[in-house]
């Protein structure tokens, strides 16, 4: 599924998606196994039944809008603000019969305050199989894009990757993680795709829906987070228009932001910029809970007050937000 970046591996790219074709669409055995229950229940279609046996790209079925919904409030914590964002952009793309360009959302925000979390919740109300789908696509920038002297190759292979993957499926899914480590450039290789075109080469990329992923612009989230607290404002009282603006600007203005002075701003082709606000105490300790909820223990108080004070926290002063968010609760939680 993930792109191969190694010199010459734009053929292992056209390789690796003549076998997601194939194993797709074309299992020989699959097929036989269907026609037979086909034809012993006689009422369930041909389609129907292989899609039971094998992953379907179902671009036109509609989004459960309410099960997004659920799953967001119950599992994500402390994020009104991405749970608000990403389920009205969600839901309105998916129910719009003929979008005018693909959906592409950039997430910002500290390390672990949940942007593969959602990624990953994302991409499981979208195709069953979530990160695992043939049709969902995740990019690592220092994994899948590392050298600076390949930019020009990373630019071919990511369109022919890309090009490939919403011919066999309209609604694929491109999730790109560490935008702020990648080349700046690489990204604008992908910008005819995202924009207001009916076609490109016979392709219709309106479908697809494109996630970036990057902790560009959390020290600005922090800051606005810091002013809401100082004086003596809900953190739920931040509103979008307090940080969406200043995000856009600041991440296109940042050298290292892998947006910096993009197309993909300047053009207008990113639909939302969906910040994740800084996770404090309270939130750490959500973590824990839903991680030993997760390991199927009874929740030990002691142990979560415990695992949340190993954290650390800042401003040096204040201590509100924790510097990791929710990561390394799990590896915490291991020792007790
Ligand atoms: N807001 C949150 N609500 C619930 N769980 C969270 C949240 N943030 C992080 N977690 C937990 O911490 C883990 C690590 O978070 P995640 O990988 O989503 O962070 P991230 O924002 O993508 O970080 P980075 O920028 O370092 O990649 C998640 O798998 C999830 O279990």
């Amino acid at each position: 599924m993930l792109l191969d970046p190694r010199p010459g591996g734009a053929a292992a790219v056209r390789l690796l998606m003549a076998a997601h074709v194939v194993a797709a669409f074309e299992p020989i055995t699959v097929g036989i196994a269907i026609g037979a229950a086909s034809a012993l229940t006689g009422y369930l279609s041909y389609k129907d039944l292989y899609c039971r046996f094998a992953e379907c790209c179902r671009s036109e079925r509609p989004l459960n809008a309410s099960a997004l919904k659920q799953d967001l409030e119950e599992k994500l914590f402390g994020q009104h603000l991405a749970t608000e964002v990403i389920l009205k952009a969600l839901t309105g793309f998916k129910n719009n019969k003929n979008p005018k360009k693909p959906l592409t959302l950039s997430l910002h925000g500290w390390a672990g305050t949940g942007k593969n979390f959602v990624s990953q919740i994302v991409a499981e109300n979208l195709h069953p199989k979530g990160l695992k789908s043939t049709f969902v696509h995740l990019f690592v920038s220092t994994l899948h894009f590392p050298h600076e002297q390949h930019i020009k190759l990373y630019q071919d292979q990511l369109q022919r990757w890309i090009r490939g993957n919403v011919s066999a499926c309209a609604g694929s899914v491109f999730i790109f993680d560490e935008m702020d480590k990648l080349h700046p450039g690489v990204i604008d290789a992908i910008k005819p795709f995202l924009d207001y075109y009916e076609q490109i080469d016979g392709v219709s990329y309106r479908k697809a829906i494109f996630i970036f992923l990057s902790n560009a612009g959390g020290d600005l989230i922090t800051k606005t987070a810091l002013d809401f607290w100082r004086a003596g404002r809900k953190r739920e009282d931040i509103q979008l228009k307090d940080l969406e603006a200043v995000l856009s600007v600041g991440v296109f203005n940042n050298k290292h932001s892998g947006l910096w002075h993009s197309g993909l701003i300047d053009r207008n082709l990113i639909d939302y910029f969906v910040p994740f606000l800084p996770l404090e105490y309270r939130h750490v300790k959500m973590c824990v809970r839903a991680e030993m909820k997760a390991r199927g223990s009874a929740i030990n108080e002691d142990v979560v007050a415990q695992v949340a004070e190993e954290m650390t926290f800042f401003p040096k002063d204040e201590k509100i937000y924790s510097d990791k968010g929710c990561k390394t609760v799990q590896s915490r939680l291991d020792f007790y």
